[in-house]
């Protein structure tokens, strides 16, 4: 599989279904809209720009593991650095033709790639299949927990099939020998910068990117007049419905409601405690459904959660937002469709929600914990390296 002229590897079972469900959670949680069109990304310079410095902890292992592996596989111990690390997702409709990649003059740093598939083929989304042009294998049906590595060069010229269903998820590296291109040192240097603010109140909470950011629109040149905000569309396909204190004559420009405290309903039903934001709330609704089925087996019920009836005007101001941000909803449940079918059931256990809100805040205080001890270290060696257990 490994021959000179192609030479490539596939690591069986790399990451664990865990780790895929993490990354997963953290991509459904801060994705924005990616760089090319039907392509959702998150970077890691994107989680320390909204707050949430602290989700680059569990890609620190991942990272270094596969840089190790690369080393190994290609021979060159010692000699590579990280230059891109991001989560991509590809909805129906995205492709990629022939390339290598490191065809663009931008580009050229990039000397070998690896792909770690999040999710499977005709499990989670249908098309998306990875070809090589030449030499074995020659096809690559995307399996959770594997990951793919290739020299970035014309000896593995690719090309991706166009995804008809679901959502295809990665996490996505690229290695370079060009120290000038090390990721770790520029993220090094953000997170000391963001960090600085940490005694800012609720600096552990998301903090949106500007609003264009989460805006998709099927094609430029329908831009504002279709589309939708991803938040809102993530939001929606699971069941709920986004209530802002406030109408929209309160606001000159929609964008404003990105920074505004709401509460989420469904069905007739007010979950009455407020969000900070929407991420916020998006964050833990996506933790809930990553977490649930622990939930479950735990069975932990919470006795006083506050969710009350759904009166009328607050169903108007519903009914009156959810157009603007959802403004072809039909298209919205489509891109994000391999979910939606099992989600709107009826039944929401509102208390396993209630009971997963204190579990998430102690989650993100361990990250966080864990990454203030981290950065010292990584200051010191402008790179970053996962800190033996026992040091955290
Ligand atoms: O996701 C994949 O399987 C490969 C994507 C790709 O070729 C690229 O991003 O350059
Ligand atoms: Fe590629």
């Amino acid at each position: 599989m490994s021959g000179t002229q192609h030479p490539r590897l596939i690591l069986h079972n790399y990451l664990s279904p865990q780790e895929c469900k993490e990354l997963e959670f953290i991509h459904r949680s801060c994705s924005t809209v990616g760089y090319r069109p039907n392509v959702f990304s998150t970077t890691l310079t994107h989680l320390i720009a909204t707050n949430s410095a602290h989700l680059l902890m569990p890609f620190v292992p991942i990272r270094e593991g596969l840089k190790e592996k690369v080393e190994e596989f290609f021979g060159c111990e010692y000699e590579l650095f990280v230059e891109f690390t991001g989560l991509i997702s590809w909805v129906r409709g995205a492709s990629i033709g022939w390339h290598s990649d490191d065809n663009r003059p931008y580009l050229k740093q990039r000397d070998f790639a690896a792909v770690c598939y999040l999710n499977t083929y005709k499990n989670d989304f249908d098309g998306g299949l990875f070809h090589f042009q030449d030499g074995e294998p020659k096809t690559v049906a995307p399996l959770g927990g594997d990951v793919l590595i290739y020299t970035a060069d014309s000896r593995n010229i690719h090309s991706v099939g166009e995804i008809s269903d679901g959502e295809r998820l990665t996490l996505t590296l690229w290695f370079t020998r060009d120290c000038s291109h090390d990721e770790d040192a520029k993220l090094v240097s953000l997170l000391s910068q963001s960090l600085l603010q940490n005694n800012v109140p609720h600096s552990w909470l998301p903090l949106p990117a500007s609003s264009n950011m989460y805006w998709f629109s099927p094609d430029q040149a329908s831009h504002d007049q279709l589309g939708f905000d991803i938040c809102w569309a993530r939001l929606h396909i699971l069941g709920f419905d986004i209530l802002y204190s406030q109408d929209e004559s309160c606001h000159h420009d929609m964008s404003e409601f990105l920074t505004e405290p709401l509460r989420l309903a469904r069905g007739d039903r007010l979950f009455d405690q407020e969000f900070v934001n929407i991420l916020h709330a998006l964050q833990v609704v996506q933790h809930y459904w990553w977490k649930a089925s622990e939930l479950q087996a735990e069975e932990i019920k919470i006795e006083s959660i506050k969710v009350v009836e759904l009166l009328q005007p607050q169903r108007d101001r519903i009914s009156s937002l959810k157009p603007l941000f959802l403004k072809d909803r039909h298209q919205a449940e489509k891109v994000f469709s391999s979910v939606a079918c099992e989600s709107k059931q009826e039944f929401f256990d509102w208390s396993g929600f209630a009971a997963s809100i204190p579990m998430w805040e102690d989650y993100v205080f361990r990250l966080r914990k864990e990454l203030l001890t981290s950065l010292q270290h990584w200051k010191e060696q402008e790179s970053i390296f996962n800190i033996a257990s026992d040091a955290k």
